[in-house]
């Protein structure tokens, strides 16, 4: 008879979690962001407050953003006229969306993991769906199960209203299911349609509402994770070492998105920025500690792109020389901020920009780096990454 012991080292694997997989997916609606202060204020009926008008038009070109997506289109606005109103009720409709759109969303994106995978989907033994975009029982979990035809048996974990801190804590949690279930192959799948569901007319009184009208945009991102991967039949892209979640005190009210009647109203403050930066390098000493790393030039980043101001406050504030941010600079200019889904989209960029460039490694040529997600809380995730060689 097996001891209790030999049971748990039996169930646990002999490697870290690794990233076997990316695939990303955005709805076909693209918006040119030098262009969407006049669509904006057009379709919410707001042209005569030019000052505000003018005000987000500084918040657009100061964004950084050249494009962003979104399920949102004229037709479905004239339709639903009180989506362009500021807080009128048209939460059941929204949600009528939402609960069909998100999982079908996060579909596009699994399968194109799946293939790069390469595996057959009944391999995956677990399921980690995430998502700020409604909420609904049975949840989008469960409807993206019976969409992808995934094993009943399979175990699910559903992550509502995380912001978008969730994409790396959906890979905290991937990483300990991993590691303690040998075999395990867990499908992540953060889904977002934030820019469809916080859209809302300008407001004059609560100005913080335009940051989200600005930066948000609809996309959706997959991962599948895996230990010990099989040799020359899986092809591991990141190995995630060490992972850590961190409150930043007093400061609960920096950003907020409060699901009601109006659909989603996200308040972003100010301070938002000045905060995380300042408090990035006591998380990155305590997580590198191990590694004996404090030089952050030394590694490579995938910062979650909130907005432009929060990377070039990191940037200052750690030294960190501009081609770091790199690969969150390009998400954010071509897809502005998809919330929990963002980050993944920076961690597919920085592999293709390291194979495009020809740099030994998936991690920018470098062996260590750091994907971090903000949110919600204020909430700072961290991931310790370790690259991948690149064979040529
Ligand atoms: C949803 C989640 O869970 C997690 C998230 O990712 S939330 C998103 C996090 N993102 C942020 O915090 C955004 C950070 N901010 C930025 O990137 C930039 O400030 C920005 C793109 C919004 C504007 O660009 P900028 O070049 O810095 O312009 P800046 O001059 O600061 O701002 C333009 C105007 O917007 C106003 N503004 C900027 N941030 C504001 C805010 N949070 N609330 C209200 N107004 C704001 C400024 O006061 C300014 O107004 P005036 O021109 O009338 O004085």
């Amino acid at each position: 008879m097996a001891t209790v012991n030999e049971i748990r080292q039996a169930q646990r694997t002999v490697g870290p979690a690794t990233v076997l997989a990316i695939g990303t997916a955005n709805p076909l609606n693209c918006f040119d962001q030098s262009t969407y202060p006049d669509y904006y204020f057009r379709v919410t009926n707001s042209d005569d407050k030019i000052e505000l008008k003018q005000k987000f038009k500084r918040m657009c070109d100061g964004s950084m953003i050249k494009k962003r997506y979104s399920y949102l289109t004229e037709e479905i606005l004239k339709k639903n006229p009180n989506f362009c109103e500021y807080k009128a009720p048209s939460f059941d409709a929204r949600q009528e969306i939402a609960i069909v759109e998100v999982p079908k969303l996060g579909k596009e994106a699994a399968e194109k993991a799946i293939n790069e995978w390469g595996q057959s989907k009944s391999m995956i033994t677990h399921l980690v769906f995430c998502t700020t975009t409604g909420v609904d029982i049975p949840g989008a979990d469960y409807q993206l199960t019976q969409l992808l035809g995934l094993d009943l048996t399979v175990k699910r974990f559903m992550m509502y209203q995380q912001g978008c801190s969730g994409g790396a804590t959906t890979l905290r949690l991937a990483k300990d299911l991993a590691e303690n279930n040998k075999g395990a192959r867990v499908l992540v799948v953060c889904s977002e349609l934030i820019n469809f569901l916080d859209f809302h007319a300008p407001s004059e009184t609560e100005t913080e509402v335009l940051v989200g009208q600005a930066l948000f945009s609809d996309g959706a991102s997959a991962v599948i994770i895996g230990s010990d991967p099989i040799p020359t039949v899986e092809r591991p892209l990141f190995e995630l070492v060490f992972t850590t979640q961190t409150l930043l005190p007093d400061s609960e009210y920096e950003i907020t998105a409060k699901l009601g009647e109006a659909g989603l109203i996200a308040k972003i403050h100010k301070n938002t920025p000045m905060l995380i930066s300042k408090n990035i390098e006591r998380i990155l000493g305590e997580a590198f500690q191990p590694l004996g790393i404090s030089n952050w030039n030394s590694i490579f980043w995938v910062a979650h792109p909130g907005g432009r101001a929060i990377l070039d406050q990191i940037e200052l504030n750690l030294s960190l020389t501009p081609e770091k941010l790199k690969a969150s600079r390009n998400v954010l200019s071509n897809y502005g901020n998809m919330a929990s889904a963002s980050v993944l989209f920076v961690l597919d960029e920085m592999r293709k920009i390291s194979i495009e460039m020809g740099l030994g490694t998936t991690g920018g040529g470098l062996d260590w780096g750091v994907l971090c997600g903000f949110g919600p809380g204020l909430t700072i995730e961290a991931v310790v990454l370790r690259s991948i060689p690149i064979s040529t």
